[in-house]
């Protein structure tokens, strides 16, 4: 199987159906209501996505009466967590046939003992004053290490773009990447030349 591709933040059905058409692997929706890319699951309910291709809904902190409330209105197939404690465990009975991913960041590595929860990870940088989206890039060489060392399929994200991303899978090697800022005219407006160009960059061989 080739890279796996995300791209994440989509906030309006216009932008969703044009990034459908250019055939990434997996579509994020932010649900979390301090990010200017929030969009409320309701809206992302409505909206039709080809089959096959993922419904990420992105939580940060969340209680699980929140995921289960997106997941039902947003028709999610993956539940993305942000930020969630160490020693985060979520009832996976609740959430059956869904796919959970940890976001991380590459320092994190003491949260090994609770990582078989979760069906992937993701990697993405850390800033103090905000979660996500900052398009500030994660520390490649802890990243590859982990990719190395961890068995479960990791997302590289954080500050990719159509002029990073080559080089980034070339030396991280993770199982797919994610992106958001690094499309976009403006947080939650994606650029359809930069999405197209970052998809064609993920897929070159
Ligand atoms: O994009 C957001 O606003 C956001 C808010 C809360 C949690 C996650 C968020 N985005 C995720 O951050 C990564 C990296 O973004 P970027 O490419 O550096 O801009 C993105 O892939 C989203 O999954």
């Amino acid at each position: 199987m080739g890279l796996f591709v995300k791209i994440c933040g989509i906030c309006s059905e216009g932008d969703l159906g044009q990034i459908s058409a250019l055939g990434p692997d997996a579509l994020g929706f932010i649900q979390w209501p301090k990010s200017k890319r929030y969009i409320d699951p309701k809206a992302v309910g409505r909206w039709e996505t080809p089959e096959g291709m993922k419904r990420v809904g992105v939580f940060v902190c969340p209680t699980e009466s929140e995921l289960a409330h997106a997941a039902q209105y947003g028709r999610f197939d993956v539940l993305q967590v942000h930020r969630v404690p160490d020693h985060w465990k979520m009832d996976r009975d609740l959430f059956q046939g869904l796919e959970i991913w940890r976001a991380l960041n590459p320092d994190e590595l003491y949260h090994a003992e609770s990582w078989f929860e979760f069906d992937r990870f993701l990697l993405d940088s850390y800033d103090s004053r905000t979660v996500g989206g900052t398009g500030k890039t994660c520390d490649w060489g802890k990243a590859k290490t982990l990719v190395k060392s961890v068995e479960k399929p990791i997302l590289l994200a954080g500050g990719l773009s159509p002029e990073n991303v080559e080089a980034a899978v070339a030396e991280v090697k993770p199982w797919g990447v994610d992106v958001s800022s690094g499309v976009e005219t403006e947080p939650g407006v994606k650029d359809m030349a930069k999405v197209e160009a970052f998809i064609a960059a993920c897929r070159k061989k």
